[in-house]
């Protein structure tokens, strides 16, 4: 089409010019054009002074084969690169990899200038939401009406929400132990998860603990969202398309996506009332509990102009930061043990010695200083890496020198917690699964190095929340059962890297088996 407008203009203009001409002619441009970027990517960027492959700094496609084509493989490849290059990669045209561990903080620190990238932040399709927000004071504004629900305290104040899911869930095992059936834990998982964070936003749980096989169109939407992601990420403009699409055709392309319209549509239907209750004056707090939006209006400093569009993508944005995460920790958690009887059986022990009757609950506060439990929630999450791909940073204008190298400024620089998880200097044997490495005076101080949740300002909003779902599902689930995985073998999840750690092989079932005691 371009091409055609371009011969008849020409031909308009030199009539005596053949078409095929004018098309070689311009071929040829477009050529010496995309050799000379190619150029300037290789020698006179000023990112060309860091190592790596040569076609990865001339051309996006490097990276791209290991998303697409070797489907989510380029953090593995990775090992390899950093091994041939050094701790600095080149790794497209526009970025950096860097495998550092004490340069992280130097990046995620309260009063970063780094922010996130915009490329890659806003394929997500939530623009408004605090999670997406690029400019560091308006997140700053936006993040500050969910604090209070997910600080401690507010997480402390819902945890009987939360208790009230672990002990369905516990009675779905139960259930299934009876009737002889195998418990689909990736499934039941989310189902535990999408309860909860729908209890907290709309004080309305999804329920999906309670259908027959944990089926919800909702996680169905994120997980087909993840496995589409890195084809979105090389390709944004889909994802702009996509996302302007009416929801009808959306559904053609993508049927698993109808988890979303019935998301945005609670979102809406839960806003609305919310408004209702402002201009009716009417807006006190819910009986139960408190939810994320009426948290919000009442920090907001203008309610009843709030931007309904913002909260809707703020709706969207914590529901499904929510699910997957730490459905993903809960599933690598519970192989992790469940693969090793010895640790199955000293998590037991102390399970049991903390709370001798096997039907009373826990509390988060008493889960939290039980040693070896902590042990066993920090491998959980070194090992389940909570975001495995890297978190694309923009360098402040004027450049940055990071972990002792000088950033060019409007570069963008990235590290992935699979390869910080696995510095071996820090986690020696990083691929075991080792509760006890967590057990010496000086592991303390490693802590910071285990970056599941991100740090400073962007770090993750639902840390509190996530912990408390960790802490209280393994109590609870590993004092009651234990868990007989021998019709799966012990060999590891299988999975790839789509931003998310997704699988790559059968969903995790077992058997969970009823202590006496
Ligand atoms: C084990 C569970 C979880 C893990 C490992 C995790 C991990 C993370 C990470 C690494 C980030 C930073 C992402 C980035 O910089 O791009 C993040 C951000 C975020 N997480 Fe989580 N998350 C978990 C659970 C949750 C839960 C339960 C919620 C809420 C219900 C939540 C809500 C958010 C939000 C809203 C952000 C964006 C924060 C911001 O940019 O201000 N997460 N999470």
């Amino acid at each position: 089409m371009a091409l055609d407008a371009v011969i008849s203009y020409v031909r308009e203009q030199a009539p005596g010019i053949s078409r095929g001409t004018i098309a070689s002619t311009v071929f040829v441009a477009w050529l010496v054009y995309r050799i000379g970027i190619v150029f300037y990517r290789l020698y006179l960027d000023p990112l060309s002074k860091f190592p790596g492959p040569k076609l990865a700094a001339a051309t996006s496609l490097y990276e791209m084969y290991y998303d697409i084509v070797e489907g989510g493989t380029l953090v593995w490849k990775m090992d390899e690169l950093h091994r041939k290059y050094g701790p600095i990669v080149r790794i497209s045209p526009h970025s950096l990899r860097l495998r550092k561990s004490s340069a992280y903080h130097e990046i995620h620190r309260m009063g970063t200038p780094f922010t996130k990238d915009f490329r890659f932040y806003h394929l997500f399709g939530i623009p408004r939401s605090s999670f997406s927000t690029i400019d560091i004071n308006l997140h700053r504004q936006r993040r500050s009406m969910l604090n209070p629900m997910f600080s401690r305290k507010g997480i402390l104040d819902l945890e009987f929400l939360i208790k009230e899911k672990i002990e369905l869930l516990c009675r779905r095992m139960k259930e299934h132990e009876v009737q002889d059936k195998i418990f689909n834990c990736h499934q039941a998982f989310a189902a535990l998860t999408v309860d909860i964070v729908t209890e907290f936003a709309y004080a309305k749980s999804y329920d999906v603990l309670s259908t027959p096989d944990f089926t919800s169109r909702t996680f169905d939407a994120f997980d087909a969202q993840h496995e589409a992601f890195l084809v979105l990420k090389h390709f944004p403009l889909m994802a702009k398309i996509m996302q302007n699409l009416p929801f009808w055709i959306l559904l053609r392309l993508m049927p698993d996506g109808a988890g979303f319209a019935e998301l945005e549509e609670d979102a809406k239907v839960h806003l609305s009332a919310l408004f209702d209750r402002i201009r009716t004056g009417t807006m006190e707090k819910n009986t139960t509990h408190r939810t994320i939006f009426e948290e919000i209006l009442a920090e907001h400093p203008d309610p009843k102009n709030a931007d309904p569009a913002e909260l809707t993508d703020e709706a969207m944005s914590v529901v499904g930061a929510g699910i997957h995460t730490s459905r993903w920790a809960l599933c690598v958690g519970l192989l992790e043990i469940a693969r090793d009887p010895l640790i199955q059986t000293k998590l037991y022990e102390e399970l049991k010695l903390a709370s001798p009757d096997i039907d009373a609950e826990f509390s988060y506060l008493h889960c939290e200083k039980l040693p070896y439990l902590r042990g066993v929630i920090l491998e959980t999450l070194r090992l389940s890496y909570g975001v495995m791909g890297p978190l694309p940073r923009r360098v402040p204008r004027g450049g940055a020198v990071v972990g002792g190298y000088h950033l060019p400024g409007d570069s963008t620089i990235e590290m992935d917690n699979y390869s910080l998880h696995h510095d071996e200097d820090i986690f020696p044997d990083s691929r075991r699964f080792w509760p006890e490495r967590w057990s010496t005076p000086e592991s303390k101080q490693n802590e910071k190095f285990v970056n599941a949740f991100g740090a400073g300002p962007r770090q993750c909003l639902g840390i509190n929340l996530a912990m408390c779902e960790l802490y209280l599902s393994f109590a609870t689930i590993f004092r009651r059962f234990e868990i007989d995985i021998s019709a799966r073998g012990t060999q590891r999840m299988k999975y790839k890297e789509h931003w998310m750690g997704i699988l790559r092989d059968e969903p995790l079932k077992c058997k969970f088996i009823s202590r006496k005691e």
